[in-house]
């Protein structure tokens, strides 16, 4: 199995030899204001379990996604693993070597694209490889470039700025300037959330598409079940915070290269739908009972 959730309180030592990325017992606390001038202030706070003890193997060049309720901890898991925010317990090892930061081996992609306005399509993308590999050669930047806009679909749009383009093209940049830097790893933290139904579905093919041509390891917050399916090798389903875990991972049995009608067709669709619906809706209604007791 490419993709091995552990849940055991206690440390476990039945990682995966091959994985690129082992996640071993990692739980983090957002740590509680409790200074005087916040007490005085009344802004005293709790410390706060965010993700309790999760471990996960994750395999070279899978499409992995993670699904959870609303604010269980998928981006706070995203962005340890991308190197942006601290662990508070265990450890996440990136080909066998601790994560302490960011790195050019991962590429992030943001819900909200995170360009520089002020710069064109194919400044944004120089910008990142820039700030990467100061040492390569123009020749090779510029190729990297190139190649990376055509494989988004851009060419033609690389002197254009962002307010020219519609979302869908800016998360073609986004993604492109992940890609650029040729990272191991791709990171993207609900890379949709913020595009209509059908530019949506455009740029799920698009994923598809790269993601057959390049075969890097991704891993993919997203809150849809049909995304999901479309596009993972493993799903990996969050319980509810505080102290989330992994509750279970799915294995999507669906050959490659796929496309909504054939998944729709092959018979485990409808099972894995039905019981990813009756996870989702288990836990968010558990945070809506905990929020009106509460
Ligand atoms: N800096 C922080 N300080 C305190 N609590 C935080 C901080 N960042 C996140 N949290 C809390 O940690 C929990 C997990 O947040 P996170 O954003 O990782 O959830 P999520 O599953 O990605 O949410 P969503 O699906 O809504 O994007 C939430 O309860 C959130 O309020």
């Amino acid at each position: 199995m490419s993709v091995a959730p552990v849940n055991s309180a206690t440390p476990v030592d039945t990682y995966s030899p091959t994985a690129q990325l082992s996640i071993r017992n990692v739980s983090k606390v957002f740590w509680g204001k409790k200074d005087l001038f916040s007490k005085l202030a009344g802004k005293k706070s709790r410390d706060f379990v965010a993700i309790e003890n999760i471990s996960l193997d994750i395999e070279p060049n899978t499409f992995v996604s993670i699904i959870g309720p609303s604010g269980c901890g998928k981006s706070t898991l995203l962005n340890m693993i991308a190197g942006l925010s601290d662990i508070t317990a265990g450890e996440i090892l990136f080909n066998n070597h601790p994560i302490t930061g960011p790195g050019p081996d991962r590429g992030m992609v943001f819900q909200n694209y995170a360009l520089m306005p002020w710069m064109t399509v194919e400044e944004n993308i120089r910008f990142a490889v820039e700030t990467v590999y100061p040492k390569w050669s123009d020749k090779q930047k510029n190729r990297a470039i190139k190649e990376h806009i055509q494989l988004v679909g851009l060419t033609g749009a690389e002197r254009k700025h962002p307010h020219e383009l519609s979302g869908g093209m800016r998360q073609r940049v986004g993604i492109a300037r992940a890609l650029a830097f040729s990272p191991q790893i791709l990171l993207m933290d609900e890379p949709f959330g913020a595009l209509d139904a059908l530019t949506r579905g455009f740029l799920q093919d698009e994923i598809e598409r790269i993601w057959e041509q390049e075969r890097k390891t991704v891993i993919m917050i997203t809150h849809s079940i049909e995304e999901a399916l479309l596009l993972s090798d493993r799903i990996v389903m969050m319980t509810r915070g505080p102290a989330a875990r992994v509750d279970e991972v799915l294995e999507v049995p669906f050959p490659r290269p796929r496309n909504r009608e054939i998944i729709d067709q092959h018979p485990a669709y409808h099972d894995l739908k039905a019981e990813m619906e009756s996870h989702l809706y288990r836990e968010t209604r558990a945070v809506e009972e905990a929020r009106i007791s509460g």
